[in-house]
């Protein structure tokens, strides 16, 4: 019989991170739920055994080199494998560039770009002694655009697009892929944050950030986690094998690559 696969999600207490998460369990991942917060992992984690399925909660911060490494040998001792590695964790800013401050650009930097690079070169360590694995990080529309008042975080995510490829090509040689997915405009509390931000520093009403970056997306609604998650689904799944170094949009139509 063939074994059951093991994926660890980052941030996955909530928002695309929990929606992957249960998405991975139902195609019959055991899933590692690993958030910053405990309380939410532990929910997560509960959610996915309540549905007959295998799951562990490990706290830890992903722009802690060791924590993330801790957190790829807490899989490995529990399943004996990591089979995918999805780097969801990642913070919004928005802040006009001309005001960002060195301790806000070093915090987003550290989460999403240091956070990425600790989940490939941890999962890359098990993965090689295994001669595969799938290394799945979180990108954006912002990965491929710089967006007014987003504009340290676009430059975030225009660092995961070259780390991915960069991994790619090194990893490559131990049966290793490497890609990522670029989420439009979804409605979870980052959004929430983005919004109230937005409306501050564009005097709008909270609601109209959201609804107006809403309005330019082609299939005519904001993405739900659901979206983002049917996708990684495919990128961990041996469906994908063929593919990869690529950052794909799944963005229902909001940035054209
Ligand atoms: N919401 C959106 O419209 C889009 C989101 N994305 C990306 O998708 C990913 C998930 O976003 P959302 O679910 O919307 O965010 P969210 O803010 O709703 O959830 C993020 C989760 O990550 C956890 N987290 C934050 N920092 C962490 C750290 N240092 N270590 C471990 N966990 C940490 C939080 O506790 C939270 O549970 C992020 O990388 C984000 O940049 C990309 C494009 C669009
Ligand atoms: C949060 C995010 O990535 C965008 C572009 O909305």
């Amino acid at each position: 019989m063939e074994e059951t696969r093991t994926a660890i999600v980052t941030g996955a207490g909530q928002g695309i991170g929990r929606a992957i998460a249960l998405r991975l369990a139902s195609d019959g991942f055991n899933v590692v739920i690993n958030d910053v917060n405990q309380e939410r992992a532990d929910s997560v984690s509960q959610e996915i055994q309540q549905l007959g399925k295998k799951s562990l909660a490990v706290k830890a911060d992903v722009s802690n080199r060791e924590e993330v490494f801790g957190l790829v040998s807490r899989t490995h001792e529990a399943f004996g494998s990591v089979d995918v590695m999805v780097s969801n964790a990642g913070i919004a800013q928005v802040k006009p560039l001309l005001e960002v401050s060195t301790e806000e650009l070093e915090r987003i930097f550290n989460v999403n770009v240091f956070g990425v690079l600790y989940g490939i070169q941890a999962a890359a360590e098990q993965m090689k002694k295994q001669g595969s694995g799938k290394i799945i990080s979180a990108c954006s529309i912002a990965g491929y655009k710089g967006f007014s008042l987003l504009g340290v975080y676009s430059a975030t995510k225009f660092a995961v697009r070259g780390l991915t490829q960069a991994a790619a090509q090194e990893l490559a040689p131990f049966g290793i892929t490497v890609n990522a997915y670029c989420p439009g405009i979804v409605g979870t509390q980052m959004w929430e944050h983005i919004d109230e931000k937005m409306a501050e520093y564009m005097d709008l009403n909270r609601g109209e950030a959201f609804k107006q970056f809403s309005e330019g997306i082609a299939l005519g609604r904001p993405e739900e986690p659901e979206d983002v998650a049917q996708f990684v689904s495919y990128l961990a799944s041996s469906d994908s094998n063929y593919m990869t170094g690529q950052s794909i949009m799944i963005d229902g139509g909001v940035v054209f690559s």
